[in-house]
């Protein structure tokens, strides 16, 4: 039975730890984690979830299988620091941290690793992540089966280049929450068009739901099943005129490339603050 050793206790490890456990692909007991600082945060998952919390790294990395880095990016080098000596070669390093490089991960560990870079997103929590992944050339066979099987309990998993994990964080990684804002949106207006809150929320959700399965199980284009439902001098037809006069399609492209760059740059600015901190004073 494999050990995982999380290192971060926020919102993806949580999402992640929910999805593993509700598929039973690694048992409660062998799935540790560790924080910074916010204890309440660790007795909260220990009780929620029944997982194995502590601050002594011994315990945690002792035996550990896949080290995964779920701390933000800004904090991945003090993290490695702290960790690093407890890194074996045989342990697979596992981020989902957005914009960090294996090159920058592995030149903090100071040791050769098996790494995995991936880009989940939140509904791994509900086994729905879709996720991107790419490895290094020190993954064996073996540890790529466990990489497959452990993605894949919590989702859709796909291998990629590493350079296009920027891109896929900008559309999938930070996806859920543009739809999480649209909904946000269509909620708003049901209350303002004289729904009543709970009804209309339950419609939303069957909505998107309807309209996800539609593109994926549809040999029809997006565009296609938009224009079905668009009848001519229309409802439909009325809203999304309102869509184009605000630039909406245009405002999520736009979005979707902020979000790609600014996934570039964090990585940028931290492997260049690697490059600086190396150079001798
Ligand atoms: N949220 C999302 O939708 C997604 C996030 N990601 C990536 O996942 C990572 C985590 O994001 P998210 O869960 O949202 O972040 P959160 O801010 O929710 O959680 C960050 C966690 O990291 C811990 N931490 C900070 N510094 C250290 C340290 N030195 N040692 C150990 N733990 C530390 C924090 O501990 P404490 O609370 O004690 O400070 C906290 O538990 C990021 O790199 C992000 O890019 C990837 C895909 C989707
Ligand atoms: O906002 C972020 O930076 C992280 C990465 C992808 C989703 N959340």
């Amino acid at each position: 039975m494999k050990k995982i050793a999380i290192i971060g206790a926020g919102s993806m490890a949580e999402a992640f730890i929910s999805g593993i456990l509700e598929n039973g692909f690694i048992d409660k007991k062998n799935i540790w984690i560790t924080n910074n600082s916010n204890q309440e945060r660790l007795a909260n998952l220990e009780t929620r979830y029944g997982i194995q919390t502590t601050y002594n790294l011994n315990e945690l990395f002792n035996q550990a299988d896949i080290v995964m880095l779920a701390m933000k990016p800004k904090d991945v080098a003090t993290a490695m620091q702290s960790i690093r000596e407890h890194l074996t070669e045989q342990m697979l390093v596992v981020s989902v941290l957005a914009g960090v490089s294996m090159i920058t991960i592995e030149t903090l560990a100071k040791i050769p690793l098996p790494i995995v870079r991936s880009m989940p997103n939140t509904s791994a929590a509900v086994a729905k992540s879709a996720t991107a992944v790419a490895v290094n050339q020190r993954v064996t066979e073996k540890q790529l089966e466990t990489i497959k099987n452990l993605f894949r309990t919590v989702g859709l998993a796909s291998f990629v280049e590493e350079e296009q994990l920027d891109a896929v964080t900008g559309l999938s990684g930070s996806g859920p929450a543009y739809i999480y804002y649209l909904i946000e949106a269509m909620e708003k207006s049901a209350v303002e068009v004289g729904l009543e809150k709970e009804m209309a929320s339950e419609l939303i959700v069957q909505t998107l739901l309807g309209a996800a399965e539609m593109v994926k199980n549809s040999s029809k284009s997006s565009t296609q099943l938009r224009k079905e439902v668009t009848s001519p001098g229309g409802t439909t037809e009325a809203g999304i005129r309102v869509l184009e006069e605000h630039g909406v399609q245009q405002a999520f492209i736009s979005c979707i490339k902020a979000a790609t760059a600014q996934s570039k740059k964090m990585g940028a600015e931290l492997s260049s603050k690697l490059r600086t901190a190396e150079q001798p004073s």
